[in-house]
């Protein structure tokens, strides 16, 4: 039964699991799409990554699959995984799972990256065939090997009844913009979608707020917004040639490891808000790259909770920007549903990513598939 999946053509009920560059938790999401359309978006769950478990995938991050922390980031991970996806299984139905997996080492100019554990301990405990690996096969032939989720981005734009471009912003730990135009049918088409990530959004303002406050977030922006952004600084973060490199094009979550180091000087309110004008001024960057001015920026991610990083970027860009759960679609889970979506697709042979979105050379399926042993 489980084989039938990628042969047969109508909607299935898939579930997502994405671990983002954050490092906060896990997002599990339940999907019914035939891989094109969306039909219908189930439930969904979230847990966090206990201080222990992060510990140990942060202790992994940039190593590569023989790196000596990545076993232990591996089994840490799966089993956050399987737990979750445990209490939505076992409720809903279930045809596939789409696994993502914490990326640990995102190497796209040397055809690498590597995200943490097994499609394969996850269909076995599950008991469901499992899509996983969704970057490799894109950076291997030429592709940045990410952002993934544009193709999603595009069923949505369609699903919300788009009728012209529009754009989604997701502010994770980096930030990356989608343009999409929802009224060419197929995303893999040349005209059909522009991504690339923005910058560092989230994680540069967590990991200051960990070092300086031993916490987690910055609560809704609330010490930005008490602070002042040095704009020198700014300036000077701009002048990295990242922003000035065409799309697509990625990064890796530790791509500005100077950044803590330079705000050093700065008061904790003036450094998290500096941070915040940095992530904010990328995305301003990276929006001239558009083909087209959008109807709408849709902030998705958990920056869009963030009110120093939502007010800044209205006051910075001429286009709307909006909260994307104003449209019906869910921000704390897009990701997951991302993958729920991307895992059909690969079951059923259709790309996940295009020279548009990844600068791969042709229009390629990633993923690999996992069937349960019994
Ligand atoms: N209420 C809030 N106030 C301020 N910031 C928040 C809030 N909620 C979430 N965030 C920020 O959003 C982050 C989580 O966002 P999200 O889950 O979209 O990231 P991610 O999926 O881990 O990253 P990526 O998309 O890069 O893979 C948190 O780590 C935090 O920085
Ligand atoms: C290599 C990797 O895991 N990249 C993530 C990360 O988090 C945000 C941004 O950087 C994006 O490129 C990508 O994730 C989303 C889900 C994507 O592939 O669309």
């Amino acid at each position: 039964m489980a084989r039938a999946v990628g042969s047969e053509n109508g909607p299935i009920w898939a579930l997502g699991m994405m671990s983002g560059t954050s490092l906060d938790g896990v997002d599990a999401a339940l999907v019914q799409t035939d891989g094109t359309r969306v039909f219908a978006f189930g439930p969904s769950a979230y847990t966090d990554y206990t201080d222990a478990q992060r510990a140990e995938l942060r202790a992994a991050l940039g190593q590569w699959p023989d790196g000596s922390e990545v076993k232990n980031a591996a089994r840490v991970g799966e089993a956050a995984h399987i737990a979750l996806a445990q209490t939505l299984v076992a409720g809903n139905p279930t045809d596939l799972l789409g696994y993502h997996g914490q990326t640990l080492a995102h190497d796209p100019a040397n055809a690498r990256t590597h995200q943490a554990g097994d499609g394969q301990v996850l269909a076995d405990a599950l008991e469901v065939p499992v899509v996983w690996d969704f970057r490799s096969q894109d950076v291997a032939e030429g592709g940045e090997g990410a952002p993934l989720a544009p193709f999603f981005h595009h069923a949505c734009a369609r699903f919300i009844g788009a009728e012209a471009p529009i754009a989604f912003l997701n502010l994770g730990g980096v930030g990356n913009v989608t343009w999409v135009d929802p009224r060419i049918d197929a995303p893999e088409a040349p005209d059909a979608c522009l991504a690339f990530d923005t910058g560092p959004a989230n994680a540069p303002i967590n990991d200051l707020m960990q070092v300086r406050r031993g916490i987690a977030l910055d609560q809704g922006g609330a010490l930005a917004l008490s602070g002042t952004a040095n704009t020198e600084f700014v300036q000077s973060f701009l002048a990295h040639p990242y922003f000035t490199r065409q799309p697509p094009k990625s990064l890796d979550r530790d791509a500005f490891p100077d950044l803590l180091t330079s705000v050093a000087d700065l008061p904790d309110a003036d450094a998290v808000r500096t941070l915040a004008a940095c992530a904010v001024e990328a995305v301003a960057q990276g929006m001239r790259h558009c083909p087209s001015p959008p109807t709408a920026l849709l902030v998705t991610g958990g920056g869009r909770k963030n009110a120093a990083l939502m007010q800044e970027l209205s006051a910075r860009l001429s286009v709307p920007v909006q909260d994307i759960d104003d449209t019906g679609l869910d921000g704390d889970m897009l990701e997951a549903q991302a993958f729920a979506y991307l895992a059909v697709r690969v079951a059923r042979g259709l790309p996940t990513s295009a020279p548009s979105t990844t600068g791969v050379a042709v229009p390629v399926g990633g993923g690999r598939v996992s069937y349960p042993l019994s």
